[in-house]
């Protein structure tokens, strides 16, 4: 069995963060773990508070699991503060998992900041070097690169600027772009493009978290990045089709699909 590890906040509602990794990872059939950054409080409509775990904590969280269980593939989600980055970069190059997979989160959903202002400059310096591919949104890989994004041109000249900030593979998302949601992959040399069919829904709460913990766990379970970007694709259209109307909001994506072959 493969062992993969979300580094990422607890959102309590189930929708997105570490709650959507850990049912990611085991539909994927992966022994999911979690190191957690920070507690939200929030549901489908709106984050109502933040708790940032002390970064000695997550170091300690990190030094448990590795001291003692061999891990397959890590993805990083919401980590709002520099000093957190900085100390999950740090113990990432001690023990050097042999895939990173970096959501840069930013904003949810529901319209809050789940990156402080200030911990910006430390994800681009510290954390895209470590990630074998990173997953922005268009609104996310404006910022890392720096320019708007509205054409496809737009798209490529975004992507190769995030590669040079040192990420091996970047992936721009489609969700937020109009029309169809297309995903670009550059992986330094060729774009390849991942088209995906716009399901007409308020229940996408927890996509990109979903979209990256399927990425890992496909990375453990062997296979390339192009493979894994498009099983991950696959995964993530499946559960936007049958996605749950929970709550008042922005309900979840539905992995119990994917578990039983059916709904639940
Ligand atoms: N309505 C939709 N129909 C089909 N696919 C979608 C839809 N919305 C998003 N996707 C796909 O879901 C994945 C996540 O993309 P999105 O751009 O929503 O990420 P995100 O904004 O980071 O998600 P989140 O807001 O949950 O963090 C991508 O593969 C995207 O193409
Ligand atoms: C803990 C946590 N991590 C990530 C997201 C982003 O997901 P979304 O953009 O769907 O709200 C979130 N809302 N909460």
């Amino acid at each position: 069995m493969k062992h993969v590890l979300t580094i990422a906040g607890s959102d309590c509602s189930g929708g997105a963060g570490v709650q959507a990794d850990l049912k990611t990872m085991s539909a994927h059939r992966c022994f999911a773990m979690s190191v957690i950054t920070a507690i939200t409080a929030q549901n489908t409509q709106a984050v109502n508070d933040v708790l940032d775990i002390p970064p000695a904590m997550i170091e300690a969280q990190i030094d448990a699991i590795f001291t003692d269980i061999r891990v397959d593939a890590v993805k990083i989600g919401m980590v709002s503060v520099s000093d957190s980055i900085r100390a999950i970069a740090g113990k990432l190059r001690q023990y050097t998992p042999p895939f990173v997979v970096v959501d840069p989160v930013m904003v949810s959903k529901s319209g809050y900041d789940l990156l402080r202002p200030e911990a910006a400059s430390a994800l681009k310096e510290l954390l895209l070097p470590l990630a074998t591919i990173v997953t922005p949104n268009v609104p996310e890989a404006e910022k890392l690169a720096g320019m708007s994004i509205r054409s496809e041109d737009d798209i490529k000249e975004a992507a190769q600027r995030i590669y040079a900030l040192g990420a091996k593979q970047v992936l721009i998302k489609g969700g937020h772009s109009d029309g169809q949601p297309t995903d670009w992959l550059f992986d330094g040399q060729k774009f390849t493009a991942f088209p995906g069919k716009r399901i007409d829904t308020p229940n996408t709460h927890g996509t990109g978290c979903t979209l990256s913990s399927a990425i890992a766990s496909n990375l453990a379970l062997g296979h390339p990045v192009e493979q894994a970007v498009e099983l991950a694709k696959q995964y993530i259209q499946t559960a936007i089709e049958h996605s749950i109307p929970l709550g008042h909001g922005h309900g979840p994506v539905n992995h119990f699909y994917e578990y039983y072959g059916g709904e639940c």
